[in-house]
């Protein structure tokens, strides 16, 4: 039977990544909605290639602009209503979440609340409102697929072992785009060298939190709320390749690992096709030439943006928002020439210590949260 998929944030990296599997499995799947922000030009070349009912953009201004270039058939809406009807009205059996930053937690909620089976790549959703996206998928019995290349890796090395058998998680970091930089020598570097990430190609917002160590952060509590995991068993190594993309370590000292090159398209299609593997275009691993593999220790006072995500974790509530809300706004302003480098970690620390944090939020206090974390984050001088 045909998958119906509709794609949030369909212009971005996971996003073109995704429309790529589908079209070299097009008699598997039908793309049923797309939603992008501002890239327009895009979206159309999607639209004409895809065909689906109905496209999301940004603003009622954008969707002027483009309606009459859609191919008949596919109605535009906009905005974050446009989102949310892309995410729950298009028919879609499975929906990808791409967008980037905590904008995604309507539409992946209104996605859930319609019955259908999400692949989850917008981590900064699990991070702002964890508890509460669990707790409506599971209400729904709807399937919830890690993207984020690290828990798919540690979904793959779960999957069929006892919960009670595990030990810890082990996410591997890859350094990003300054591994090799002392802290003294990250004063001053620049937007483009940040956005020079070793091993993987991706959006700019990811990129700089893989250079802050941010990205690991966020990924350590998505990987809480995923697999339900305390965070004094959630360990963090450096594994400058990403060949290793995460390891689980059971009881009897057993480490199972998930490898392979550096391709999102492997963890996309596996959350499409789960729980089938199919053939993928990724190129395969080939170890003998590869090489010899490394793994470092997790280094906090090189990184403290990771120390400050296990902080926010552990603190709960709105902590973890609050985290997410102030590095969202630092990476922007950071892109934009407004802050160094350097003060993306201390903004965020400075914000986490304006805070008190509030248990077990309801979504509008997070959303409330995180407008204020927003607020504080842009109005700080560096
Ligand atoms: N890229 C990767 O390899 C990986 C990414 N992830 C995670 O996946 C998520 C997406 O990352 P990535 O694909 O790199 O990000 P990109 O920046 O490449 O893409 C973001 C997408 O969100 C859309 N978007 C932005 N603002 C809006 C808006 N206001 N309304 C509607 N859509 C909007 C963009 O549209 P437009 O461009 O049209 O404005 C684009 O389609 C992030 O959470 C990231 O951490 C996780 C693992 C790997
Ligand atoms: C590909 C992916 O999943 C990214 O989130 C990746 O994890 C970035 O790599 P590092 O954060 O390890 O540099
Ligand atoms: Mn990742």
């Amino acid at each position: 039977m045909m998958k119906k998929v509709a794609v949030l944030g369909s212009t971005g990296s996971i996003g073109t990544q995704t429309l790529d599997v589908i079209s070299r499995e097009s008699d598997r799947y039908e793309v049923a909605g797309l939603a992008a922000g501002s890239n327009v030009e895009l979206l159309l070349e999607q639209a004409e290639a895809f065909r689906p009912k109905l496209v999301s953009v940004a603003t009622k201004e954008l969707a002027g602009r483009i309606r009459d270039r859609l191919p008949s058939g596919t109605r535009i809406v906009f905005g974050e209503e446009g989102l949310n009807e892309v995410a729950a009205g298009a028919g879609a059996d499975f929906v990808v979440c791409a967008l980037v930053g905590s904008l995604g937690i309507r539409s992946t909620l209104a996605a859930i609340d319609a019955g259908a089976a999400i692949g989850l790549a917008n981590k900064e959703t699990l991070v702002t409102a964890g508890h509460l996206v669990m707790a409506r998928a599971e209400e729904k019995g709807v399937d919830l697929l890690p993207v984020d290349s690290e828990h798919s890796a540690l979904f793959q090395c779960l999957n069929g072992e006892p919960r009670s058998a595990l030990k810890r998680l082990i996410l591997t970091a890859s350094g990003g785009s300054f591994r090799d930089k002392t802290r003294d020598q990250l004063r001053g570097v620049t937007v483009e060298d940040a956005l020079k990430h070793p091993n993987w190609s991706m959006g700019a917002k990811v990129t700089i939190d893989s250079a802050t160590m941010a990205n690991k952060g966020l990924e350590v509590i998505e990987a809480h709320w995923l697999f339900g995991v305390p965070y004094d068993r959630i360990d963090v190594v450096i594994h400058p390749e990403s060949i290793v993309h995460s390891m689980v370590e059971f009881e009897d000292t057993s480490v199972m690992a998930q490898l392979g090159n550096p391709d999102m398209r492997v963890p996309i299609q596996y959350a499409l096709t789960y729980p089938e593997r199919r053939p993928s275009p990724a190129s395969p691993l080939d170890l003998l030439a590869r090489g010899a593999l490394h793994f470092r220790p997790m280094d906090l006072e090189r990184y403290p943006a990771l120390r400050l995500a296990f902080a926010a974790g552990r603190a709960g509530g709105t902590a973890p928002a609050v985290f997410n809300a102030a590095n969202e706004v630092a990476v922007a302003r950071f892109l934009r020439g407004d802050i160094p480098f350097l003060a993306i970690e201390t903004m965020i620390e400075e914000v986490l210590n304006l805070h008190t944090p509030k248990a077990s939020p309801d979504l509008e206090t997070i959303l409330e949260t995180d407008r204020w974390a927003r607020q504080k984050a842009e109005s700080l001088r560096p």
